[in-house]
């Protein structure tokens, strides 16, 4: 079974003037059929651009993209509206034409691809019942919320049955609520009609609720590349470590450590959750058996795929001989970070003010003692 998405050697480059842009540097990447590929960057690091090639709205200044088995590089534009038949796509700003009905957007591409009128409403009823909105047919886009918007978005989208759906950051102007909505409605897109899901974003929570694998992008090249649990739980590039860790928010600032090393009479120290180790009864095992006594206070876990991800940070309470032989222990399990023992305020270089001044992100997840 050949990939949904294939592009060999890709470079796009963009001349303005005397200057060029590598907007998209020699990107190779397969995207299997009926699965949801995630592409994250920070902006400017190429994504829109990729998508665009993808779709065939550019063509690339090198290498070869092909499309459901299709080579569509080199393709006259009327060689390539067929492709683009097949491709829906979703935008930031929904793109709704302002002027007609909900169901007049949904039915849009039925009547450029020329639907008699019966089988257009038939579908465009069809596909409202799949979003969910079908008490909203007779009304306008400016009636509706942003995650409605969206939605019709998505049934406009649907409507010619594409395979491919490309989605660029088609959550980022909806609030965390709507978004989880609007994500799980993509993933009954893709499991239920069995739709191939591109999506497009610079939030990693977006592609770790949503996606089977990622691409990481900086810079116009694909820095990082594989399952998103994989990439999550040992991530080998800079750019990906700081996208994970605006996810997680499960590891203590140096502001926060400093306030709990001054709260606590343990040493304080942080061990990973993966998969298989340091979970919950596995922890409790390894204190009891070294007589260590470990309260949380920090952490936070992430469910990816089913499986769990983050940390926890705890005041360790022993003698120093059986926290070393805890910490030996658990270092062959996971990752483990040590930031010490007891301070006194007096020990500080950091000021209160500035231990206050910590953020509030920081003080929801502390756990009060
Ligand atoms: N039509 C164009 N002409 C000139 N430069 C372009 C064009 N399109 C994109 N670029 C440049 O290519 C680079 C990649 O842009 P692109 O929009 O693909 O990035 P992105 O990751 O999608 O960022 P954003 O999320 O901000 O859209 C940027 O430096 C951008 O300025």
């Amino acid at each position: 079974m050949s990939a949904m998405v294939c592009l060999q050697h890709v470079t796009k480059e963009f001349t303005a003037g005397k200057q060029t842009v590598r907007a998209v540097d020699d990107v190779s990447l397969e995207i299997e059929r009926g699965e949801i590929f995630g592409v994250i960057g920070y902006s400017g690091a190429g994504k829109s651009t990729l998508v665009r090639l993808i779709n065939a709205l550019e063509s690339p200044t090198s290498g070869t993209v092909v499309i459901d088995g299709e080579t569509i590089t080199g393709r006259t534009e009327r060689q390539l509206r067929p492709v683009r038949a097949r491709i829906g796509f979703i935008f930031q700003q929904f793109n709704l034409l302002g002027s007609r009905t909900v169901a007049g957007n949904v039915a849009y591409p039925l009547r450029v691809a020329r639907w008699p009128k019966e089988r257009r409403e038939a579908r465009v009823a069809e596909l409202l019942e799949f979003v969910g909105l079908s008490d909203k047919a007779r009304q306008y886009p400016d009636q509706l919320s942003g995650g409605q918007k969206q939605r019709v978005g998505i049934a406009r989208a649907l409507a010619t049955s594409p395979g491919l759906l490309l989605a660029d950051e088609a959550t980022s102007a909806l609030d965390p609520e709507t978004t989880r909505d609007v994500l799980d409605l993509l993933r009954r897109v893709n499991t239920e009609l069995g739709v191939t899901i591109v999506v497009i974003s610079h939030e990693m929570s977006v592609v770790s609720y949503l996606c089977d694998r990622v691409a990481v992008m900086e810079a116009g090249k694909v820095v990082e590349e594989g399952d998103v649990y994989t990439i999550f739980s040992s991530p080998q590039q800079p750019v990906t470590r700081r996208f994970i860790a605006t996810a997680l928010h499960d590891r203590p600032g140096p502001d926060v450590v400093q306030r709990l090393r001054e709260r606590h009479r343990g040493r304080i120290v942080t061990f990973g959750v993966r998969d298989g180790h340091g979970s919950g009864t596995f922890l409790s095992e390894q204190f009891r058996a070294h007589r260590v006594d470990g309260s949380i206070v920090y952490g936070g876990i992430t469910d990816i795929g089913a499986k769990p991800l983050g940390s926890l940070t705890f005041e360790l309470v022993g003698t120093e001989v059986d926290v070393d032989a805890l910490l030996v222990t658990m270092r062959e399990h996971t990752d483990v970070v040590e930031y010490g023992g007891p301070l006194t305020p007096t020990d500080t270089t950091v000021d209160e003010a500035t231990a206050d001044a910590a953020t509030d992100d920081d003080a929801r997840v502390e756990v009060a003692r």
